[in-house]
């Protein structure tokens, strides 16, 4: 991770340099006419566009992983990161040798901390070929790659057998999928019966106002930025888990007091956004940096606003987490 991408390496993912641009304006396209993000199937591809065009700059200004976490006293920001992954690992109670699904595995920061810590053996999936090479590369250099393995895949159809994981976990991802009974039914599926599922997800509060035009505001500003088909209600989330056959045993916002602001390393960066805008500019003029990085950059900086806003109103959380079991006996759903 010190030694990760440099702003001279930025580029669209797998997407050429001369078409960076194009794909911004493509990404754009989707919210510009509603229909097509309305169209399920089109999701994955709109999703997979998008990390094309922000990988680079995830891993360049957060790191390897992108989720955020509660900020601690004390603790550097990669400290808090890796303890609020151990965290979801230590409640699927897994033992070494076991295999854990990572459903959504980014770059596969939160992989890496959950093998090293549980010992267990870690797949990854991930719809954006860029990640899996760079997901790879990053495990080969941990020394972690007996550990963890990656696949490109669809996490709405994945390659895996029925009742074939020890565990599963997904880290603000399934937030991608437009509907979330696709995905948890697919984890559900996978799952040995008696395992254990936890997921961090991105929800709306119940301080959330539908009738509260700022409140409107500030959840489009995430969605647009984050390639969200619509967030869901906190709400929604246990009652889905319940329809696709699981059991729920826990659910809670991890954002919520005594937890510190998890939006205070997004706000602490302002200064180096500015930087970073200005370093982007300069390598797209010399012809460095695909030109779209200067557009990408900039969503990016009102995407980080609109989080902001939204956890500074609490109408937002990007850790509503719920931990579900798969029966022992899978006869028959809960209703
Ligand atoms: C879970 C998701 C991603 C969450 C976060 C990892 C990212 C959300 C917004 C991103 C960023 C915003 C501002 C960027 C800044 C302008 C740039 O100079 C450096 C990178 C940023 C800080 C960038 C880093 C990652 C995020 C915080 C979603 C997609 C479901
Ligand atoms: C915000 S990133 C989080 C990555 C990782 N969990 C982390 O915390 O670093 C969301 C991830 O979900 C993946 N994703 C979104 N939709 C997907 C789909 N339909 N199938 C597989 N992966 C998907 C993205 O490719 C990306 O890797």
């Amino acid at each position: 991770e010190q030694t990760g991408k440099n702003a001279a390496q930025l580029s669209g993912g797998s997407i050429s340099a001369e078409k960076v641009q194009d794909k911004y304006r493509q990404y754009w396209s989707f919210f510009h006419s509603p229909k097509q993000i309305e169209t399920i199937d089109k999701v994955p591809a709109f999703v997979d566009t998008f990390y094309n065009l922000v990988t680079d700059i995830y891993e360049w200004g957060w790191g390897q992983s992108f989720h955020f976490s509660p900020s601690i006293p004390g603790k550097s920001h990669r400290d808090a990161t890796r303890l609020h992954e151990e965290f979801a690992v230590d409640l699927l109670k897994v033992k070494p040798g076991d295999r854990v699904l990572d459903a959504g595995c980014g770059v596969g920061g939160p992989m890496r901390s959950i093998a090293s810590h549980s010992g267990a053996n870690v797949v990854g999936i991930t719809i954006n070929e860029y990640q899996v090479n760079r997901a790879r590369s990053h495990n080969k250099k941990a020394g972690l790659d007996k550990l963890c393995e990656v696949v490109c895949g669809n996490f709405l159809q994945m390659p895996f057998d029925d009742n074939s994981f020890d565990g599963a976990y997904s880290i603000e991802a399934t937030c991608h999928a437009p509907r979330l009974e696709d995905v948890y039914a697919e984890i559900y599926r996978v799952l040995k019966p008696g395992s254990l599922y936890v997921s961090y997800e991105w929800v709306t509060t119940d301080l959330y106002k539908s009738e509260d035009p700022t409140h409107v505001e500030i959840i489009q500003g995430i969605e647009r930025g984050d390639a969200l088909p619509g967030l869901r209600s906190y709400y929604d989330i246990a009652k889905i888990a319940k329809k696709v056959g699981f059991q729920v045993l826990r659910e809670k916002d991890l954002a919520k007091p005594p937890s510190r602001p998890w939006w205070s390393r997004l706000k602490m960066g302002r200064i180096a956004y500015w930087r970073n805008h200005i370093l982007v500019t300069v390598l797209a003029w010399l012809g460095i940096a695909p030109k779209g990085v200067v557009d990408v950059h900039e969503m990016l900086y009102h995407t980080a606003n609109y989080l902001t806003k939204g956890g500074e109103t609490g109408i937002f959380t990007p850790m509503h987490m719920i931990l579900c079991k798969k029966p022992e006996s899978t006869t028959g759903h809960e209703s």
